[in-house]
């Protein structure tokens, strides 16, 4: 990457956002949001990661992947897959911003204070492509959201394990 501006033109492949990691120990106000994630889901959290919160500006988007795809995590045997997502809106957008997954068809609008929660994970353990999802580009607004990556260790007698798919 250049420290300078070239003008010159490049497409970004992954996520263009600002973004930021809140750990529970940063503020009561974290915790308090895990435990209600947690008291939601009836998930564990004691694995999970951190809060992120990401906000997208005019053109913010993140392209189509799967949250199981983790690169180089050396945590995956302490902590397991990525098992669940939740994601909070802490804003509205006006136009665009919203979360998409193409297989199943799904559009999700933003809108301050909901959220949604999808397993990753099939209860056999195995990856469900049927996750893949994307944020469309920002239009007008400003996007904001607060991201949970649950993992798999820990919710072994709290969503059981099925030699079957099904889910
Ligand atoms: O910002 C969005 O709408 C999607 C975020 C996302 O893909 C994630 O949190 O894993
Ligand atoms: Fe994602």
């Amino acid at each position: 990457m250049s420290d300078h501006v070239t003008g010159e033109r490049f497409s970004a492949e992954t996520r263009v956002a600002k973004s930021a990691w809140l750990a529970d120990e940063d503020n009561p106000v974290i915790s308090r949001l895990t435990q209600r994630m947690a008291d939601l889901t009836g998930l564990d959290m004691e694995a999970a990661e951190m809060l992120q919160v990401a906000n997208y500006g005019i053109g913010g988007q993140y392209e189509p992947h799967f949250d199981y795809k983790l690169n180089n995590d050396t945590d995956y045997t302490t902590r397991g897959g990525r098992i669940a997502t939740i994601l909070i809106y802490m804003s509205d957008v006006e136009v665009g911003g919203s979360t998409v997954f193409p297989d199943i068809g799904a559009a999700l609008r933003p809108y301050k204070g909901s959220a949604v929660l999808w397993y990753n994970l099939l209860q056999n353990g195995e990856e469900d492509a049927r996750t893949l999802h994307a944020a469309c580009p920002v239009f007008v607004g400003n996007k904001w959201v607060a991201n949970k990556w649950v993992r798999a260790h820990g919710q072994e007698f709290r969503r059981r394990c099925s030699l079957s798919q099904m889910d």
